[in-house]
């Protein structure tokens, strides 16, 4: 349904440039979503999600690779991919003095098959805000508009970028309960979002850019056993004296220690933290205090802050000569 390969996106004479001759956004992007499924994108801010999305909706052309949006150019082919496909952007841009029917009913008369007003009113509980002018609605009761009227057309690709900022949990609920259905109905998901929980609760698979690159892409499953164990404690430096060495050989590569107030704060990172445990627990013995001992296991939160820990080097190659 979309299919996206080696995407570039520069922006020309951009006011980021060091050189004059741009700025490249987005640095070879491969995205493939099937029918049904819903891809969630995450990043850092500037990573170039939102880049990379205007051109799948064909918003953009790209600079460089290929999208193909149900088998089309989303950009040459506007005119037979803008109506099976569903947008819900950032910022809508309503006017103000319309009441919420009349906005809807105005899109309604765009489409070539819509569901009707009424119908997607309720679907995200805007039904009793019918008459309320826009300008009278609260930000989250904009975003929910706004998904209404993506969703009028019965679109087959729907993109949703940071559906649920700003509504209150109750609303997040909702609307995660409304796109599960939609997902149900084979309708085809593109999400942009900053919520780790959203990925989490609604994405077959999930992506993190970083510097206009996918850092690292999968189930959720595939990510997080890629994130090894964390095991961290601290210990008095005058009792742990010069033992940590023992720690550090038994840990290998994962180990790694700084000093600070009189304790040594340790981590160590593994994939098999049971027998590593073992040993550490055996190492202290009755003797030494493992003060503050945790056990984090791998989480999509620690693939993202471990991917946004990542050097900006990768992101300064973005500046094009
Ligand atoms: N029109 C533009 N001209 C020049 N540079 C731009 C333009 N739009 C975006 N950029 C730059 O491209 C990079 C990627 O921006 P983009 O908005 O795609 O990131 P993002 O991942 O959506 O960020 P956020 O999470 O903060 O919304 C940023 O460094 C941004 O400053």
């Amino acid at each position: 349904m979309v299919d996206v390969r080696g995407l570039r996106r520069r922006y020309e004479g951009s006011g980021r440039s060091r050189t004059g001759h741009g700025f490249e956004a987005v640095r070879g992007v491969d995205i493939r979503v099937r029918r049904g499924e819903l891809y969630a994108l995450l990043g850092t801010n500037g990573a170039g999600k939102t880049s990379t999305v205007e051109t799948v909706e064909g918003l953009a052309a790209p600079s460089g690779g290929t999208v193909r949006v149900l088998g089309r150019d989303p950009f040459r082919d506007r005119d037979a991919v803008r109506p099976r496909i569903g947008i819900m952007l950032q910022e809508a841009g309503f006017p103000g003095a319309l009441t919420v029917a009349e906005m809807a009913a105005l899109w309604h008369r765009t489409l070539p098959s819509p569901r009707s007003v009424a119908e997607v009113l309720d679907l995200v509980v805007l039904g009793h805000r019918r008459d309320v002018a826009i300008a009278s609605l609260s930000g989250g009761e904009r975003r929910r508009l706004d998904l209404a009227l993506a969703l009028m057309g019965r679109p087959d690709v729907l993109f949703l970028d940071e559906p649920t900022t700003g509504l209150d949990p109750q609303s997040r609920r909702a609307t995660w309960e409304l796109i599960g259905t939609l997902l149900r109905e084979r309708t085809t998901v593109l999400l942009t979002t900053h919520y780790l929980e959203e990925a989490e609760a609604l994405a077959d698979r999930i992506a993190i850019m970083h510097a206009g690159v996918i850092a690292r892409e999968g189930t959720l499953a595939e990510i997080v056993s890629r994130q090894p164990t964390r095991i961290t404690f601290a210990v008095d430096a005058a009792e742990a004296a010069d033992s940590l060495e023992a720690v550090r050989r038994m840990a290998g590569a994962g180990f790694s220690a700084e000093r600070q107030d009189g304790r040594h704060h340790v981590r160590l990172e593994t994939f098999d933290p049971q027998p590593l445990l073992r040993l550490l627990l055996d190492w202290a013995g009755d003797r030494l205090l493992l003060r503050e001992l945790r056990v984090t296991p791998g989480s999509l939160e620690q693939a993202f802050l471990d991917v946004a820990a990542q050097p900006p080097v990768s992101a300064s190659q973005g500046w094009a000569a």
